[in-house]
Order: C-alpha cells, then sequence, then structure tokens
C-alpha cells in the first residue's frame, strides 16, 4: 500500500462484538522464564495468574518481550518497559534507542549530526560535559556506548571533558558501579595521556540523583543539579572510585540510592561545575528518566526548583526524549519515529479511551504507549487519569498498589 492510501479507518473486529468495553491491563514486569529457584515469579504463590491460565489455556499466548521482538540490538538484550510499551502501543516494531545509537557511533554518524555540531562549537573554548547512567544495562544506556562517545568527542577536538556519573544497580547488579567506576576511570587516563583533560566529576545514585521520572519528586534532579551544575553536594571525594567505595560502606547503602558527590581538588575546589561556554550531553538514549533534567537544561523559564545558576551552555541529548515538546531541541541521534499507534487509530475511529496508572508508570501507558509522545491524540474521546505515588518512599517498603475510583462511564 503506498502511503497515500494510508487510512485509519480501522475494519469491525471478527470476534469482539462492538459496543463492547476491552481492558488491556499490563504487567509491567511479569514475564515466563526456565522454572528455577531463582525465578521468583515461579517460586511465589499467583493464584489469579495460575487461575487465569488454567481457566483459558487455549487463549494463553505469550509475548517475547526482548530482544530484536522490541526492537533492542541482539537476543542478550534485556527487555524494559519503554520497548515493551513501544511494541504494544504502536503494534509495530520500531528500531529503539539503543540500535540507532550503536548504528550512529559505529557508522560514525554522530559525529556528522547537527546535534554534534551544536555541542562542538564550544569545545574550543568549554568544557564538554557527559551525564549519564553508568551501566551495561542497556534499558537506558550502555556504558559501551560512553565509551566509544569519549573517544570520538576527543578526536573531534574536545579538550576537557568531565563525567557526570549515575550509579545503577536497577539494570545491573547492586555493586557493579565499582567495576564500572574502575572502568571508566582507566579510559580517561588513556584520554588524558593523549593531552585531554578528562576526569569524572559528580555522581550520585540513579534513584536518588537525577534520573527521576513523570515529575513524581524535583528533589532528585535538584540534587543532580547542585552536584552537576553547582559543584555542591554533601560529599567531597578525590576519585570516583574512592567516593563510590566509601559511601558503599554503609551497611544501607545500594548503588541506585548513594548519595551525591563531587570531586574535587586539592584545594577542595570541584573539578567539574558547569560553567557558561560548556556543553553538556545527557548520554541516556531512554527518554522517561531524562525529560525533567532536560527541561531543567533547556528551559529558561523553570520554576520546578531554585537553580541557583543557570549556565548558558550547549545543550544535548542522546536522543530527543519528548517529540512532542521537541525537548531537548537539540540531539545526537534521531529517536526511533514511531507513528500511527493504536491510540491515535482508536480516536480516529471515533473509540474513547481510558488510561490510568500509578505516577512512576503513567508516562509508561500514555507516553510510551503513545510513541513517545506527550500529551493527547484527542481531548473529547481520551481520558488519562494518574494516581499520585508515594515519592520518597521505595517500593521494596511499601509495594502495595494504590486504588481509586472512577465513575464509569465516564
Ligand atoms: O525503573 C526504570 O527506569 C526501569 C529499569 O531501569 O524499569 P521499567 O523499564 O520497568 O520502567
Amino acid at each position: 500500500m503506498g502511503s497515500t492510501d494510508f487510512s485509519f479507518k480501522l475494519a469491525d473486529h471478527p470476534k469482539i462484538p462492538k459496543g463492547k468495553q476491552l481492558a488491556v491491563i499490563i504487567l509491567d514486569g511479569w514475564g515466563e522464564e526456565k522454572p528455577d529457584q531463582y525465578n521468583c515469579i515461579y517460586v511465589a504463590e499467583t493464584p489469579t495468574m495460575d487461575s487465569l491460565k488454567k481457566g483459558a489455556p487455549e487463549k494463553w499466548t505469550l509475548i517475547k518481550a526482548h530482544g530484536p521482538a522490541v526492537g533492542l540490538p541482539t537476543e542478550d538484550d534485556m527487555g524494559n518497559s519503554e520497548v515493551g510499551h513501544n511494541a504494544l502501543g504502536a503494534g509495530r516494531i520500531f528500531a529503539q534507542g539503543a540500535k540507532l545509537v550503536d548504528y550512529a557511533l559505529a557508522s560514525g554518524k554522530i559525529y556528522e549530526g547537527a546535534g554534534f555540531k551544536y555541542i562542538k562549537e564550544s569545545f574550543e573554548n568549554g568544557t564538554l560535559h557527559l551525564i549519564g547512567l553508568l551501566s551495561d544495562g542497556g534499558v537506558h544506556s550502555r556504558l559501551d556506548q560512553l565509551q566509544l562517545l569519549l573517544k570520538g568527542a576527543a578526536q573531534n577536538g574536545a579538550k576537557r571533558i568531565r563525567v557526570h556519573i549515575l550509579t545503577d544497580g536497577r539494570d545491573c547488579l547492586d555493586g557493579s558501579s565499582i567495576g564500572y567506576v574502575e572502568t571508566l576511570e582507566n579510559d580517561l587516563v588513556e584520554l588524558q595521556k593523549q593531552g585531554v583533560d578528562a576526569q569524572i566529576a559528580s555522581g550520585g545514585g540513579r534513584m536518588y540523583v537525577t534520573m527521576d521520572r513523570y515529575e513524581n519528586d524535583w528533589g532528585v534532579v535538584k540534587r543532580g543539579w547542585d552536584a552537576q551544575v553547582l559543584g555542591k553536594a554533601p560529599h567531597k571525594f578525590r576519585s570516583a572510585l574512592e567516593a563510590v567505595k566509601k559511601l558503599r560502606e554503609d551497611p544501607k547503602a545500594s548503588d541506585q540510592y548513594l548519595p551525591p558527590f563531587v570531586i574535587v581538588d586539592e584545594n577542595e575546589k570541584a573539578v567539574g561545575p558547569i560553567l557558561d561556554g560548556d556543553a553538556v550531553v545527557t548520554i541516556n538514549f531512554r527518554a522517561d528518566r531524562m525529560t525533567m533534567v532536560a527541561k531543567a537544561f533547556e528551559y529558561e523559564n523553570f520554576s520546578a526548583f531554585d537553580r541557583v545558576r543557570y549556565p548558558k551552555i550547549r545543550y544535548a541529548g542522546m536522543l530527543q526524549y519528548d517529540g512532542e515538546l521537541k525537548l531537548p531541541s537539540h540531539y545526537l541521534v534521531s529517536p526511533p519515529d514511531i507513528d500511527r499507534t493504536s491510540g491515535e487509530y482508536l480516536v480516529h475511529n471515533g473509540i474513547r479511551t481510558f488510561a490510568c496508572s500509578e505516577t512512576v508508570k503513567f508516562g509508561h501507558v500514555t507516553f510510551f504507549w503513545n510513541g513517545n509522545r506527550s500529551g493527547y491524540f484527542n481531548e473529547e474521546l481520551e481520558t488519562y487519569v494518574e494516581i499520585p505515588s508515594d515519592s520518597g518512599i521505595t517500593f521494596n517498603v511499601k509495594p502495595k498498589n494504590k486504588r481509586c475510583h472512577i465513575e464509569w462511564p465516564l
């Protein structure tokens, strides 16, 4: 079918009668795998799921939620809710951020793009700051991509580089931050040998510093801002390896929740605050946990927290994180262009939809579901309900889902 033949008109469903309500319920994080003692879903008592499966085995279908089936580079790439909701919402497979960045780095196209050219203008007199998740998880970012970008930036003229790390332990083992920091520091030493002034400048755990999502807690982004931009944090160290090792000595510490720290020189001065004339790149390819920090860097008018100082920088995202808001306006790799999602089809056919979730997953059933697009297709036909999540308390401490009361029909 040529593109001009395209129509949003849906044919009648062969089985589901018109006028019925249909619920799509996403069990985010649920899956079937090898039945052994390491499989927590297999080991747990799951009477509702068991009865659903036994009650209608002919209707029980497994779908793949990882690897190329959801647009990720290889079978070894675990699924995650961005790629899962994108694929389910669109009903089609799109090459995802991880794959697009891999390609842009391998082909060198990343350095020819408008985004890189834009930040490159700061290389002569300013510092290049890279902010993002230091991890091999492949869900929000990948260490090998950061390594390639560091090398490529240096080859393309960056003379002074500062990396602001966010430790993971959520998409990879808790404690793995130490190994990742070692690897990164070794790479930075190699760059120093080539005459590049390259260092880790600040850090903190992803869930406590910078990587909040869906505006659940701006305090998280502020902690990152203070360390990365202002060079201020409750903990100061001479190296990131020392920082991560020392902070992890607290028996309650975990990579995800490490407090913010800055690296200081022999005079206790932060080695890498973000200053006028610098370039900043947020290196995560996944959008949800980068949108808030992107707003803090991008928006002149901003009131979510007191930035104290708003440096005049050239800022780019690894990808554009929100296609609707065009946020950020500069980016190194074009995001997947996910169009004709199910939500768009439904409104074009006059069908009402209702999406509901707690704050921390709200964008999953709206933004990701609609192809990384914020807002409504048609506000008259769509209703989105966000049930506020707790902030400042983690789900392992308070796991119970919240309820809300909705009058039906809407
Ligand atoms: O919390 C998140 O950001 C990811 C894991 O990194 O989980 P999910 O894909 O389920 O949102």
